[in-house]
């Protein structure tokens, strides 16, 4: 299927592995990526594991030793820099092990740990502050989308999370739209309504920043990707990648999505 990205914008293809895989699962799994990746594919398209926190030295000593294309990321951050937060891991640990991402406002944190849009504007600001990219996560549950609310609510996340953000910070962020409902569901949003919200998040971003700032955001769709749905989803002209759970877990699953032009 044809895609009609933006020449400007790589598309993302990142793997939240969630509270799965240890750091020995860790590498065998990353040791397979590569295996199975080519040059030609990370020309093509960006891609990311984003593994729990105990498993990301075992992933920075893969990649750095190997030299892999593989980039890698967290998935939550504090919004601290140091000091009394048991369990807590700040942004400057983070960049230490030279990571590139970190996710932020997965609908997860947002709803067991009762994460606010003030708590994930905070966490953008630790994520910047210590050279991290935000993956920015946002969507709407089942009730709002029945009620038709889904952009406005969507948008109301955008609002808050991006909060004094300037524009030179604001540019590289990534936004994964993400409705709840379709997470580890097997329920996908259509394309149609992927494009829907995500195109009214590129919008915001142009009435928040300037319309270059937003041609230039990558913008995600996640929920349920899968090698069967990738491409029409990604055929969607606001759509320049997509938040990848359960089927990142399976190797040659996620390699079929970053191959997605195949399908
Ligand atoms: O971060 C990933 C999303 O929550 C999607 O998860 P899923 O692909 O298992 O539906």
């Amino acid at each position: 299927m044809a895609s009609s990205i933006s020449p400007g914008r790589t598309p993302l293809m990142a793997g939240n592995w969630k509270m799965n895989l240890n750091h020995l699962e860790a590498i065998a799994h990353v040791q397979k990526l590569a295996f199975a990746l080519a040059d030609k594919d990370y020309e093509a398209v960006e891609v990311a594991v984003l593994p729990p926190f105990t498993d990301l030295r075992s992933v920075q000593t893969l990649v750095d030793g190997d030299k892999l294309k593989i980039k890698y990321g967290a998935q939550d951050l504090s919004a601290h820099d140091s000091g009394a937060y048991t369990g807590e891991i700040s942004g400057s640990m983070l960049a230490k092990l030279k990571c590139t991402y970190v996710v932020i406002g997965h609908s997860e944190r947002r709803q067991y740990h009762n994460e606010t849009d003030e708590l994930c504007n905070a966490k953008v600001k630790a994520a910047y502050k210590h050279g991290l990219t935000p993956i920015l996560c946002v969507g709407e549950g089942l009730e709002i989308r029945k009620a038709g609310n889904q952009v406005s609510h969507t948008l109301a996340q955008v609002d808050g999370a991006l909060k004094d953000i300037p524009a030179e910070q604001a540019e590289s962020i990534v936004i994964a739209y993400e409705p709840v409902w379709a997470i580890g569901t097997g329920e996908v949003a259509t394309p149609e309504d992927a494009q829907e919200v995500c195109g009214a998040i590129r919008g915001r971003l142009a009435e928040l920043y300037s319309q270059e700032l937003a041609d230039q955001v990558r913008i995600q769709y996640g929920g349920s990707v899968k090698a069967g749905n990738v491409a029409a989803i990604m055929a969607q002209p606001d759509v320049d990648g997509a938040l990848i759970g359960g089927a990142s877990l399976d190797a040659d699953e996620f390699v079929k999505i970053v191959r997605f032009r195949d399908q």
